[in-house]
């Protein structure tokens, strides 16, 4: 059915509905003042992990104890930012949640809403990527999470699929959602070295995360024997986590893993209706209006699955046992090695 548009206050735009209109010009602020006029760099990056570690602040188990379970994407990281951004998982995140405050409230919107506006439009700035759903409405947190619901780098696949299911996504769902990792760097695991990526192309949202957790760890990048949550890597100057060394090799998430290998377009429909999930985790979608109008579009993929030079298929260590691993192209030349971000 055709939806009947409204043209905006500002002569230029229309939008489905006039709640949406004042954010056109917010978009346009977060491109040119945040992302550095629309790059897929670090503040993309780190935005993207902030609507994670908002959302995944809710706990029907907690609530089912009669104990306060979050609220999930409702902003809490930054109106109780001195609470959240103290709890061990959310190392970092302050740097991101200071940048981002005074944005939020020129722009008079609700904590929760901006997070989540500024992670689908930072996003939209990686080639390759969907382009996510936005929601507009959240309303502004009543109080700080509880500490110990963001997953962390040296729990087990046991412990990290437990919390997942607990707010409500299957193993599935979280192989999708580490998609994000491919357009991520870590700066906390080996303070090191900050920037360190966890693939070779951390401003593509491409399978190459899928492919290179999945070959054989041989390296710490920086000059240490491993830091917590920290497993080795096969490439100069990228790093692993434990958590997607172990997920990546788990008979419970290993196929799935494997599946997103080389296939973009899957890896674009369930990493997008994952993060449609995850961005109104503790609201109700029918309280919401749908603005996803507003987010630009991404740029189309700009390379192609493969295995980095100096490597080959022999090094893949594969895990999934009821399919091939994917005959991937070799990239020629001298061993890969992996730049900060
Ligand atoms: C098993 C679950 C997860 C664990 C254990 C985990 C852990 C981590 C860790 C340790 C870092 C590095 C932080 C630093 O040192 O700076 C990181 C970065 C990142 N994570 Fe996750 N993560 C998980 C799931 C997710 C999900 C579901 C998202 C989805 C939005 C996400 C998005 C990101 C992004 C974009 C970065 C890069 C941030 C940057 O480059 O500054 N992660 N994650
Ligand atoms: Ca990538
Ligand atoms: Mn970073």
């Amino acid at each position: 059915a055709a939806t009947r548009k409204v043209v905006c206050p500002d002569g230029v735009h229309t939008a489905s509905n006039a709640v949406c209109c004042p954010l056109f010009a917010v978009v346009d602020d977060l491109q040119k003042n945040l992302f550095d006029g629309g790059e897929c760099g670090e503040e993309t990056h780190e935005s993207l992990r902030l609507t994670f570690h908002d959302a995944i602040g809710l706990s029907p188990a907690l609530a089912r104890q009669h104990k306060f379970g979050g609220g999930g994407a409702d902003g809490s990281i930054m109106i109780f930012d001195t609470i959240e951004t103290a709890f061990h998982a959310n190392g970092g995140i302050d740097e991101i949640v200071n940048v981002q405050k005074p944005f939020a409230a020129k722009h008079n919107m609700t904590a929760g809403d901006f997070i989540q506006l500024a992670g689908a439009v930072g996003f939209s700035n990686c080639a390759g990527a969907p382009r996510l759903e936005y929601l507009h409405g959240r309303p502004n947190a009543v109080a700080a999470s509880p500490d110990l619901l963001v997953p962390e780098p040296f729990d087990s696949v046991t412990k990290i699929l437990a919390r997942f299911a607990d707010a409500g996504f299957t193993p599935d769902e979280v192989v999708a959602l580490l998609a994000s990792h491919s357009v991520a760097a870590a700066d906390h695991v080996d303070p090191s070295i900050p920037g360190t990526p966890f693939d070779s192309t951390a401003s593509s949202f491409d399978s190459q995360v899928f492919i290179e957790v999945l070959l054989r760890g041989t390296l710490f990048p920086g000059n240490s024997t491993g830091n917590q949550g920290e497993a080795k890597s096969p490439l100069q100057g990228e790093i692993r986590l434990q958590s997607d060394h172990d997920l990546a090799r788990d008979p419970r998430t290993a196929c799935e893993w494997q599946s997103f290998v080389d296939n973009q377009s899957k890896m674009q429909s369930a990493f997008k209706a994952a993060m449609s999930k995850l961005a109104i985790l503790g609201h109700n979608r029918h309280d919401l209006v749908d603005c996803s109008e507003v987010i630009p579009v991404p740029p189309r993929a700009n390379s192609k699955a493969h295995i980095p030079a100096g490597l080959s298929r022999h090094d893949i260590e594969q895990s999934c046992y009821f399919r091939p691993f994917p005959v991937l192209p070799v990239d020629a030349g001298p061993a890969t090695s992996v730049h900060p971000v």
